[in-house]
């Protein structure tokens, strides 16, 4: 049985004032997070990502639907119930959410004390978190005189304290620069790795489930609108909305100002062919169109790695009879995608 399942889920929230409709914050989700694996929730402002956190971690109830966590049901259970399933669930932040007036040590304590452990237990336990995180000469800092970076580094210390098995982590590079995002990815990765923790990331920075998941759900106005493996969200996007959350961060596909710069420079028909590893076709196709009199000329590309795998695409400006290209195209459209952008 997957860790996290969530079967017909819904949320609806009463209307801001009176006359206008219910919020369905979440409509219709079904989704199974699997033991140890990371998975990706990826969706603009609005799709309903924290709200669905908020149900994960029994914040919150659902309107309708099942949600199971670990084997426990988590819908329509009372509340003293849910103090456990709650000590389960690991959370970090946007903003980190750490203690200011304590110290690093005392925010990552802070959990430990609140399950009553003893002092010397406590003691230990945080000292093998500060290794853990690399923060071995803060723990006698206060969040203020730490960097961005560090002070995510302490909501990830304090998150694993109690040892739980899925970490929530809520949009929790959205606040950090690049370099320092690659930082507190990579902590995630060994998070996961060497712990075993099952880790859920929410966000919108396409390039965080590129570098960290290994599965995805793309939510659209309170619905899932597509999931899978990343490899097969990024290089074959089914929906229109995953498509463009993917245009953002996969090299290769020419945006719509780039498209128009280059129909003014190139003449005749412009498509994109979309290569993933293995297709067989892939050699062939230049050999296709150069059989069937058909001229080329490449204007645009790039090629991803994504999970090990590698898939791409290339835009080419083709010359010839409409009726050849038609045939060249439909023929190594059999092996490829191809699109044609008008
Ligand atoms: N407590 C609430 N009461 C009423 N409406 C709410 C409440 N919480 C969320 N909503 C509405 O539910 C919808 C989904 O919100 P949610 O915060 O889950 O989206 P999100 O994808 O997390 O967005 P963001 O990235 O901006 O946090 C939105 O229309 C929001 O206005």
């Amino acid at each position: 049985m997957a860790l996290i399942s969530l079967h017909n889920v819904s949320k609806t929230y009463p209307p801001a004032r009176k006359g206008e409709p219910p919020v369905a914050a979440l409509q219709e989700i079904n989704l199974e997070i699997e033991a140890g694996e990371i998975f990706g929730i990826i969706g603009y402002s609005g799709a309903g990502k924290s709200t669905l956190v908020r149900l994960i971690n029994a914040l919150e109830s659902s309107t309708s639907g099942t949600i199971t966590v670990d084997g426990r049901q988590v819908s329509g259970v009372p509340e003293r119930k849910l103090k456990s399933i709650r000590l389960g669930i690991g959370m970090i932040f946007q903003q980190f959410n750490l203690f200011n007036s304590k110290t690093v040590r005392n925010n990552i304590a802070y959990p430990l004390r609140v399950a009553g452990q003893s002092k010397a237990e406590i003691a230990a336990r945080v000292d093998e978190l500060l290794a853990f995180v690399g923060l071995t000469d803060k723990a006698d800092s206060y969040p203020e005189q730490l960097s961005g970076g560090q002070k995510q580094r302490v909501g990830i210390a304090r998150a694993l304290a109690a040892a739980p098995k899925i970490l929530l982590a809520d949009e929790a590079t959205s606040a950090l620069d690049p370099e320092t995002t690659h930082e507190v990815l990579a902590l995630l990765r060994r998070a996961n790795r060497e712990l075993g923790i099952t880790i859920v990331v929410i966000t919108h920075e396409m390039d965080v489930i590129k570098n960290l998941a290994t599965r995805v759900a793309v939510m659209d106005g309170g619905r899932i609108v597509e999931q899978g493996e990343v490899f097969e969200v990024f290089s074959n996007p089914r929906r229109d909305s995953s498509q463009k959350f993917v245009s953002t961060v996969v090299r290769g596909i020419p945006s719509p100002d780039e498209l128009a710069s280059l129909k003014a420079r190139h003449e005749g028909r412009i498509v994109t062919l979309s290569f993933r590893d293995g297709d067989e076709a892939q050699a062939g196709v230049f050999l296709e169109l150069a059989a069937a009199g058909v001229g080329f000329e490449l204007i645009y590309g790039g090629i991803n790695d994504i999970s090990g795998r590698a898939f791409g695409h290339l835009t080419l400006a083709l010359k010839g009879a409409d009726q050849a290209i038609d045939d060249a195209l439909a023929s190594v459209g059999t092996g490829i995608k191809v699109t044609e952008l008008s």
